[in-house]
């Protein structure tokens, strides 16, 4: 196969960041996803109507001509966040979802929920309204190895939250084990999961590769082969309660090459192409269609798009760098050789952002 057209995709999970770095993260994004889950870690997180709305106005300003994108807001919870708040951003079509970020399980999650039992009434009324709620699932338990929290939030947590509110509409972000696979398969349908082009690629040895790559630390972090085996076949496994998330996370290299590096990988310059690459090694092209395109919208309830986009059997180069903000990102996979390029008027912007 020299050539790939599918319908236009989307991404469920994405940090766009603010301010001056938002030009470039969103060109990266809209070269090739034509709307996209919009991730509410910002240093000021995202918890009101208004702060959503100011923050799709900014997106909207940074989104490239030429490349129609449409940014889908997310509300942060706390464990003060008003139920009425949620239900009235969802009815004004401004917050298309809620996310979880257990307090201090991630970037900038801080502020986020220290206990779920905080949050009921928002579930309830998430529950009653039918708006999803987006998980990042891991526990932070000092006493849990890191390599073990999110199968220990699948046990602690999830299964209980599940029970509890039988309507509610889940998505278990960028999955990483193959316990959590198996969740979702054993899950009512309402339950689903997002999985990155990294967790595809990469296994945990990739953090200690001859020395200490912080390029390829992320939460939650990449975890032994066989979990990355199981994350393949899901994917690719034709389930629509598996789709595409790239959990996209740009940090300055400075702030990767640290004594305390982020976590979080830059990969929406090579997102698309890495899944596919990654459809084409388990023979199943054939499924990506509905893995990048179909899945997602049709949890959301919205229409999946009409244009497609087209990728080529030509091999081209990660950059080494690219600017963000003024600032030098290293993207995953820096370097190395991709196999097939984006073919379309939204794939031109990539050559752009290149130094
Ligand atoms: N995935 C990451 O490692 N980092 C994300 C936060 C997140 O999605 O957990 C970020 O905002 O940098
Ligand atoms: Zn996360
Ligand atoms: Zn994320």
């Amino acid at each position: 196969m020299t050539m790939v057209s599918i319908r236009t995709p989307d991404d469920w999970h994405v940090h766009l960041r603010d301010g001056a770095q938002l030009t470039q993260t969103v060109a990266a994004t809209a070269r090739c996803f034509a709307r996209a889950i919009v991730m509410p870690n910002l240093v000021q997180p995202v918890c009101t109507v208004e702060a959503a709305r100011q923050y799709r106005n900014r997106i909207r300003s940074a989104s490239p001509s030429g490349a129609p994108f449409q940014p889908l807001m997310t509300c942060y919870l706390t464990d003060d966040t008003d139920p009425g708040e949620v239900a009235a951003g969802y009815a004004a079509g401004v917050f298309t979802a809620c996310k979880l970020y257990p307090a201090h399980a991630t970037t900038h999650a801080d502020s986020g929920v220290t206990n779920v039992r905080r949050i009921q009434p928002v579930l309830a009324t998430m529950e009653k309204i039918g708006m999803p709620l987006l998980i990042h699932g891991e526990v932070t338990d000092a006493d849990v190895d890191v390599f073990d929290r999110e199968a220990i939030f699948i046990e602690r947590v999830l299964t209980r939250m599940v029970q509890d509110f039988p309507g509610l509409k889940v998505v278990f972000e960028h999955i990483t084990t193959a316990e959590a696979v198996d969740f979702i398969r054993e899950c009512r349908a309402q339950i689903v999961a997002t999985i990155t082009p990294h967790h595809l690629v990469i296994n945990r040895n990739a953090m200690f590769q001859r020395g200490m790559r912080p390029h390829a630390y992320c939460l939650p972090v990449a975890k032994r082969e066989r979990h990355r085996v199981a994350l393949r076949k899901a994917a690719t496994s034709g389930l629509p309660r598996f789709f595409l998330g790239t959990d996209s996370a740009p940090h300055p290299r400075a702030m990767k090459e640290s004594a305390c590096g982020c976590a979080g990988i830059f990969n929406a310059p090579v997102a698309l192409e890495v899944y596919t690459q990654v459809f084409e090694e388990e023979g199943a092209l054939d499924r990506l269609e509905a893995f990048a395109s179909e899945y997602g919208p049709r949890f959301y309830g919205m229409p999946p798009n009409r244009d497609r986009i087209t990728l080529k059997r030509n091999p081209w180069q990660v950059p080494d760098v690219i600017e963000i903000g003024r600032q030098a990102v290293v993207p995953f996979l820096a370097g190395e050789t991709l196999v097939w390029r984006l073919d379309t008027n939204r794939g031109r912007r990539l050559q752009e952002l290149a130094p």
